[in-house]
């Protein structure tokens, strides 16, 4: 345990004030707040999973007295509509766990809401860790997400967008943040917010200069099929006159940056404002997408090769005729190729540079990469976080790009494979809806023509 825990929880949590008192009680001091949120930070990993279970167990709902209430509701099931009322806003209100209100205190300190983000996101880490497995601490979680949601809701953020101009102690956020395609140097970092480009993010009055999540796009002529063009190209001269030289808005980048708003939409809110933006500044504008990279594909492949090759069926996975082409590109293997020699190619990136390797596995990695995004599900939903993503905002997913990503790391992480998620305007809630409630993908037909090749391929 914790010197001093059980102390000053008793001191700082204040009691649930009594239902005829509750709007008449004054706030405790804001010194309890402020001597909470100094003895969280002083503890360490350890000591904070404690504090946390003993608060959230110990100074949440007083089920008690929720129970009590429950019975007397049943009683008066027979009584008046007002009478029965009355005993629901009581159940209503002893619901609220005691340390609820002093989240709301916290968050009225000067810089209290960094402190709760920052507090959920240890939440949130002690979740994932299964460190514990309390189910109050799933609960304060719950609690704190909602307020956070209330805090955060699209209405109360401010849109900002990151020009050369900007603070350099904006910019510098701007480039740590960086979590799709790192941000190399400052001519990198100037090239990302300069012709052609547009970076916003959103900030909240609670916590000044810090982008709470932020967004890259490449105004293009139209829909981009490799990021090469977009994060390699040496920095355009010209001044952003040719407007009719910019048809689509490319979303090659978006990294929310406060672990805490996990599950608070910011990402998708923040897409939606931008597209608003720009039509606006771009009235002709009607291409809306994604170059979105598919980490985890080439790990997933490897997987399925294996699999393929213990259950005897590597043959299913290619054509004769694709084999046949793999062992004549491969002749540095004897014999026919098989699975490994297979896994052995795809491991290493040399086949990208040869024009007849990569030509023969095209078909077979488009394929199998349509079907890992589009048919690889975890609990319904796509498997691949970053197709979740989109999906769940509605996004259609509308083109795998070959020879899309040829850096190392774009090789290693899926073939150099890039897929756009599109964003229909007139159809994202619909999707969003039919994603969310029926687990349906909204994909095109090169999509669909790439899984029912696989389908067929494979005998699924
Ligand atoms: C993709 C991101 C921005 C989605 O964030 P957000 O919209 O807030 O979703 P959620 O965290 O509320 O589920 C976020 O998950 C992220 O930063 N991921 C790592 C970088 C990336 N783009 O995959």
């Amino acid at each position: 345990g914790v010197p001093g825990m059980d102390e000053i929880l008793a001191r700082v949590v204040a009691p649930l004030p009594s239902y005829e008192t509750r709007d008449k009680s004054p706030p405790p001091p804001e010194s309890n707040s402020l001597e909470f949120m100094h003895f969280y930070k002083s503890l360490d990993k350890e000591d904070k999973v404690g504090f946390l279970s003993k608060l959230s167990q110990d100074f949440g709902v007083d089920h008690r007295s929720v129970s009590e209430l429950s019975v007397k509701l049943l009683d008066t099931q027979l009584r008046d509509q007002a009478t029965i009322l009355q005993v629901e806003d009581r159940i209503r209100y002893n619901l609220t766990p005691r340390y609820k209100q002093l989240l709301g205190h916290i968050s009225r300190v000067e810089g209290g809401v960094k402190f709760l983000v920052d507090l959920r996101a240890d939440l949130l880490e002690i979740i994932a860790s299964k460190t514990s497995e309390s189910p109050h601490i799933r609960e304060l979680n719950g609690t704190l997400k909602g307020l956070l949601s209330e805090w955060f809701s699209v209405g109360l953020l401010r849109l900002e967008r990151i020009t050369w101009q900007s603070p350099c102690e904006i910019l510098q956020k701007i480039s740590q943040y960086e979590a799709v395609h790192p941000v190399r140097n400052w001519t990198d970092l100037k090239r990302r917010v300069g012709p052609y480009r547009r970076c916003y993010a959103f900030t909240h009055a609670a916590m000044p200069g810090e982008p709470l999540v932020v967004l890259h796009v490449a105004l293009t002529e139209d829909i981009a099929d490799n990021i090469q063009s977009i994060v390699r190209e040496f920095a355009t001269l010209d001044s952003e006159e040719d407007v009719n030289k910019i048809n689509a808005a490319i979303f090659y980048s978006i990294s929310s940056t406060q672990a805490g708003l996990q599950g608070v939409e910011l990402g998708n809110y923040l897409i939606k404002r931008v597209v608003r933006e720009l039509q606006s500044e771009f009235p002709h504008m009607a291409q809306f997408s994604s170059l979105s990279p598919i980490p985890g594909f080439s790990s997933w492949l490897q997987g399925l090769l294996a699999q393929y090759r213990k259950e005897g069926r590597g043959s299913d996975l290619l054509s004769e005729q694709e084999w046949r082409e793999v062992e004549q590109a491969v002749d540095s293997t004897p014999g026919p190729p098989t699975v490994d020699s297979l896994r052995k190619l795809i491991g290493t990136s040399e086949w990208m540079h040869s024009e007849r390797l990569s030509g023969v596995l095209e078909p077979v990695l488009m394929r199998l990469c349509a079907w890992y995004l589009y048919g690889e599900k975890r609990r319904g939903y796509a498997l691949n976080p970053v197709a979740n993503f989109h999906l769940q905002n509605g996004a259609t997913m509308w083109r795998l790009n070959w020879h899309a990503d040829s850096s190392p790391r774009g090789v290693a992480n899926s073939c150099g494979i890039m897929v756009n998620y599109r964003y229909f305007l007139s159809e994202t809630s619909k999707n969003s809806a039919l994603y969310l409630q029926n687990k349906v993908i909204a994909a095109s037909e090169q999509v669909l023509g790439l899984v029912s090749q696989f389908q067929k391929n494979s005998k699924l």
